[in-house]
Formats: structure tokens, C-alpha cells, sequence
């Protein structure tokens, strides 16, 4: 049995030969950033730094939510799946248990997967009563934290400040974060997608001074849990949106070096074909990655 994310990995193994192939490559530097970000090119066919900047891992990331779901024994079995299951070396793959099990994954996952929290306290810990502190997430082994996620901006009421200002103080206690984004079904219907996503992204740019260790992750709210995934075009179209965002209102380094992964509804069925797209630098997998999926792994 292999979980989701190990799924995922697998598939992009092939994905990697598939662009390996192709004849005829565009040789735009984000094409080439894209590319580069996906595949292990030898030292000799690299874009040299300062054409396209290369800052951070570059590796495609494979992001497990496991939200608010699991027991001690479901976590047990999870746990003992992706132990067992064949991981691609060159993407980095996190897992985001629930706050109260992470210390159980941690002594028993293996060092090949990095730990994530869903959610960290917007400063240093003291009298906040059901909060968890950026400092005791590192204390127990956190590298990562989600913060923005649509559930907590739309079911708990977190706003765009509040959340630029917990993703500044996570990064100052050194866990990395992953920034959540993302429309819902009507300000997509409504045209405002990007606008939407913009303002999410300005709330973070004001609050963050050094990029190296976050990963975007565009999320429509509308695509989560839903079963409707975004197709390849419209995640593209939003991820090279945000990218350019970042190029205007942060860096072009930045903006060529930052992972934005895509989530909603991924699956092993779905992964490919949103992996191919330029700008997608990986995902951010939620009901898929606490199930097992055979069919689709490809080695
Ligand atoms: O919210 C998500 C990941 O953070 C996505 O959830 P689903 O994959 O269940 O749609």
C-alpha cells in the first residue's frame, strides 16, 4: 500500500521523464525556472544564477493536510504506509498532522518527511488559552506551518492582517510557512479572483521581509474538499498571476525562486496533469493524502 503522498511523488517521477523528453523547450527563464524547479539537470545544462534565480530547494513539494481528521491508531497505519512507501528523492515532502499527534508522527515518521502544523499563535506564548506557540512547535520538531488556510479565514474568521502578522512571527521563530491563498466560488464568479488573491498576497508582502522560507499555496476555497478540482489552465492561470504580483511588488528573484504549490481537490487521478503546468511548483493535498491510492503510480 503506498499513501497519497508517496503516490503523488511517484507520479512525478514520471512527469520528470516526460519533460526530460520533450524535443523542442522554450528557452524563456521562467520556462527554464519552471523546468529547473522539476528536474534534476545536470550542474552543465543549468541556467546560470542571475538569469533565473534558483534560491531555495527548487524541488517540487508535496504537502500532506490532514486537517482536523485521525485517532492514534488511524495515524499508526498512516504512518506505517508512508514509512514503507517508495519516495522520489529530489521533492520535499511535509506532513501537517493535527496539533495533538504531531509529537506521534515525529517519533515514528521518518526523517524523510518534514512536520508541519496547521495553524501557530500570532506571537510569543503566555496567557492565549487553546493557542500553540511558534516557539513550541519548533521545541517539539515543527519545520512548517500553514497559515491562511481558507478554513481558518472562512469557518474561524482569521483576517488578512492577522495572518501576515502570524506568518512574520512564525518566521521569525524559524519554522517555514506555508501561505495559503484563494478565491471563493463567487468572487471567482464575480471576476475577482485576482484581486482576492492580490489582497492575500499584499496582507503576507507587508509582513514578510525575507521570502527563502515560505511556499505559496493557492487554494480556491471552491475547490476544496469539493471534488472539483481546478482544471490545469485556470491553477496555471492564477499561479502565473501571483508570480508576476511577486516580480512587481516584491522581487524578480523572489518572484522566480518562490514554490506556488496548488490545492483543491488533488488526487493521484489529477496530479500530472497539474503538475505540466509552468507555474506549479507542487501541491498541497488534503482528504487525498489521509487515504491509500494504488492505481495511479507510476514509476
Ligand atoms: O485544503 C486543502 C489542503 O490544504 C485541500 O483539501 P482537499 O484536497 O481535501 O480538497
Amino acid at each position: 500500500m503506498a499513501a497519497t503522498a508517496s503516490s503523488l511523488a511517484s507520479q512525478f517521477s514520471g512527469l520528470r521523464r516526460e519533460v526530460l523528453s520533450r524535443e523542442a523547450v522554450p528557452s524563456t527563464p521562467l520556462f527554464l525556472r519552471s523546468v529547473h524547479s522539476r528536474i534534476r539537470l545536470p550542474a552543465s545544462c543549468r541556467p546560470p544564477r542571475g538569469v533565473v534565480a534558483m534560491a531555495g530547494t527548487g524541488k517540487f513539494f508535496v504537502g500532506g493536510n490532514w486537517k482536523c481528521n485521525g485517532t492514534r491508531d488511524s495515524i499508526t497505519k498512516l504512518v506505517a504506509d508512508l514509512n514503507d512507501a517508495k519516495l522520489e528523492t529530489d521533492v520535499d515532502i511535509v506532513v501537517a498532522p493535527p496539533y495533538i499527534y504531531i509529537d506521534q508522527v515525529k517519533q515514528s515518521l521518518t526523517d524523510r518527511f518534514e512536520i508541519s502544523a496547521q495553524n501557530s499563535w500570532i506571537g510569543k506564548g503566555g496567557a492565549f488559552t487553546g493557542e500553540i506557540s511558534a516557539e513550541q512547535l519548533v521545541d517539539i520538531g515543527c519545520k512548517w506551518v500553514i497559515l491562511g488556510h481558507s478554513e481558518r479565514r472562512h469557518i474561524i474568521g482569521e483576517d488578512d492582517q492577522f495572518i501576515g502578522k502570524k506568518a512574520a512571527y512564525a518566521l521569525s521563530q524559524n519554522l517555514k510557512v506555508i501561505a495559503c491563498i484563494g478565491e471563493k466560488l463567487e468572487e471567482r464568479e464575480a471576476g475577482k479572483t485576482f484581486d482576492v488573491c492580490f489582497q492575500q498576497m499584499k496582507a503576507f508582502a507587508d509582513s514578510i521581509s525575507n521570502w527563502t522560507d515560505v511556499v505559496i499555496a493557492y487554494e480556491p476555497v471552491w475547490a476544496i474538499g469539493t471534488g472539483k478540482v481546478a482544471t490545469p489552465q485556470q491553477a496555471q492561470e492564477v499561479h502565473l498571476a501571483v508570480r508576476d504580483w511577486l516580480k512587481k511588488n516584491v522581487s524578480a528573484e523572489v518572484a522566480s525562486s518562490t514554490r506556488i504549490i496548488y490545492g483543491g481537490s488533488v488526487n493521484g487521478n489529477n496530479c500530472s496533469e497539474l503538475a505540466k503546468q509552468e507555474d506549479i511548483d507542487g501541491f498541497l493535498v488534503g482528504g487525498a493524502s489521509l487515504k491509500v491510492q494504488l492505481s495511479n503510480i507510476i514509476y
